[in-house]
């Protein structure tokens, strides 16, 4: 089954990420978002970027872009449907996630690596990792703070929706800061209540070779990839 991964203006993590699926062995095809229909594919990746620039807030435009609808239908239908920061961002926008990625608490534009830890290894994401496991991955984002009110936090902790929480690099002192962006609960990634809507800051497109410094983003794609096989 073959996999859409849309392209916003400004979108810049496309390509990426279909290399990232394509390696893992999945057909994925780039969509551009003026697109109104998406059958036929069985999962969908929003990438990371700029889209429209990251005008107003980042993601706040491309919740409206036409694409959207079909991207909306094929999540409440229970297809996978992944964003990856930028992706991420317009997810909760267009209300398909709950919460907001705010501004980084340190008003910069961070690009660094950073280490999560994976809060869920039972979904078409993860289930290539083990609960627990440890990735070292790249972010590279200006508006990463995940910010969501006590209620919801809550919830999204009592309903096991984290899926992904920055952690310190393994060995560190315990004093080293490792939360990049200060979000809240150390949030990385979550997942809605179903449990195939994911979002996620770090770039997993970004560590699936050696030559770029991590293979530990892999499991995302191979998981999509055993998974897709599964329902065709
Ligand atoms: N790499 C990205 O997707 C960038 C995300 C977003 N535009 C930000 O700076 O917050």
């Amino acid at each position: 089954m073959k996999v859409a991964v849309v392209v916003f203006p400004g979108s810049n993590c496309d390509h990426d990420t279909r290399w990232a699926l394509e390696r893992a062995g999945l057909k994925a095809e780039l969509v551009w978002h003026t697109e109104g229909s998406l059958e036929g594919y069985g999962a969908v990746f929003l990438p990371g970027g700029f889209s429209y620039g990251d005008y107003l807030r980042a993601g706040a435009l491309a919740k409206f872009s036409p694409v959207m609808g079909e991207v909306r239908r094929l999540a409440q239908q229970g297809y996978p449907v992944m964003g990856i920061c930028n992706g991420f961002q317009v997810l909760t926008e267009a209300g398909l996630l709950p919460g907001a990625l705010l501004a980084n608490t340190n008003l910069h534009y961070t690009c660094k690596e950073v280490f999560v830890r994976v809060e869920r290894a039972d979904l078409a994401f993860t289930s290539g990792y083990r609960e627990g496991q440890v990735l070292r991955l790249p972010i590279a984002h200006g508006e990463g703070r995940y910010y969501a009110d006590e209620e919801t936090l809550a919830r999204l902790e009592n309903q096991g929706q984290v899926v992904f929480r920055y952690v310190p690099q393994p060995g560190a002192a315990a004093e080293t800061p490792y939360n990049p962006n200060g979000s809240l609960l150390d949030i990385a990634g979550i997942v809605n209540e179903r449990g195939n809507v994911l979002g996620m800051m770090p770039h997993p497109e970004r560590a699936v070779e050696e030559v770029l410094g991590s293979v530990d983003g892999e499991g995302v794609f191979t998981s999509l990839s055993k998974a897709l096989s599964a329902m065709a």
